[in-house]
């Protein structure tokens, strides 16, 4: 995407965000017609989730727009992106340095105990060590030496915060891209911690069916419904970038080797542009498959009714067992992988019979 326009990749870095703070320090990176350097954190509670898709989606976008990205501590392999223009860090690798510590001691020395906490509130567990994490998240973007953090909408307390104190250290104030959170199935935000409000990666076709099938999601309703938020979030846009990038003959940085289907969610003979099918069952009433090109057209015909929420959760479990399908195929071909499942995720049940 060298060829494009300053512009053209400012729109493309931030669109379908839900807010972002600091444009103007990116658009002057790339006016200057240098590419901005991002970075996104990720301390998973649990499996991650196919909420996860979110920012994996947005990373597709960075990278399209030349932007230098890391990632710190994140599973990104199976979703057929390469990795070989993303670069990981583990925080430890240079918090624990004698600068960063330095650094971090001159920031608690004026940060206040009610700023620590209310930059926390969303993110950290409410103990006292959890008044460093803050600090610690706002440090690393000097110490990564980035242009921008990108992270969930639930991050902009200490986005916020990195913004205030930063420059009081005498380093400059950046950039912060946040996206939507996914609502969980069974409301609130979708979270590592509860595996009833997510679908895991890593979750079998059944599991998947019956997490859908218990989620609330009534006929007509779109203003509470886990299952349409799991459409619009990601189902679409997923859907999106596979037939953008079918349509680019060639220039794809999708690795099709690591993924086995890499369709649209569009029944077979679906009209051009369509990203997501429904084919109506006739024990709800039947009726001409039902093709879309957006989610608003889907949700409108929803909202007035004109689809089933059991057809609606039948496409959209045939839709996430597609995607899931390369990552748990895999992760069952890999031995590496699935011993280290085992170490990052212990059988808690299991540890608490010996
Ligand atoms: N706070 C992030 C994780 C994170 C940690 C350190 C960072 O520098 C960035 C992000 C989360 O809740 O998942």
């Amino acid at each position: 995407m060298s060829s494009a326009t300053p512009e053209e990749k400012y729109e493309l870095i931030t669109w379908r965000l839900q807010e972002s703070l600091g444009g103007d320090i990116l658009k002057g990176i790339l006016a200057e017609g240098r590419s901005p350097k991002g970075y996104w954190g990720t301390a998973p509670t649990g499996r991650p989730h196919i909420g996860y898709f979110v920012p994996l989606i947005k990373i597709f976008d960075f990278l399209q727009a030349d932007v230098e990205e890391l990632l710190i501590r994140s599973v990104f392999k199976s979703l057929g992106i390469p990795t070989s223009k993303l670069q990981f860090k583990l925080g430890s690798d240079y918090e624990l340095s004698k600068e960063f510590n330095m650094d971090h001691l001159r920031l608690c020395a004026i940060v206040t105990e009610h700023d620590a906490k209310k930059a926390g509130a969303e993110v950290v567990k409410q103990v006292d060590s959890g008044l460093l994490y803050p600090g610690m998240q706002a440090l690393d973007e000097q110490y990564l030496g980035v242009d921008f953090q990108f992270g969930g909408i639930d991050q902009r307390k200490i986005f916020t915060f990195a913004e205030h104190y930063l420059p009081k250290l005498g380093y400059t104030k950046r950039a912060h891209l946040m996206n939507a959170m996914v609502p969980g199935l069974a409301g609130g935000k979708m979270s590592s911690s509860d595996p009833n409000s997510k679908i895991d990666f890593l979750d079998p076709p059944e599991v998947v069916r019956r997490k859908i099938n218990a989620a609330f999601c009534a006929e007509g309703n779109v203003t509470e419904n886990g299952v349409l938020a799991l459409v619009k979030a990601v189902l679409i846009p997923v859907s999106q970038l596979r037939s953008e990038n079918a349509a680019r003959q060639g220039g794809s940085i999708l690795d099709p080797s690591t993924c086995l289907d890499l369709k649209p969610f569009a029944a077979d003979g679906a009209p051009k542009g369509t990203v997501f099918s429904i084919e109506p069952d006739p024990k709800f009433g039947g009726g001409p498959t039902l093709h879309y090109m957006n989610f608003k057209q889907l949700e409108l015909d929803f909202a007035e009714r004109r689809i089933h929420p059991g057809d609606l959760k039948r496409a959209v479990v045939n839709a996430i067992n597609r995607l899931l399908d390369p990552i748990r195929k895999s992760f069952h071909a890999d031995g590496e992988m699935q011993k280290i499942e085992k170490l990052a995720y212990p059988d808690i049940k299991k540890q608490k019979r010996v």
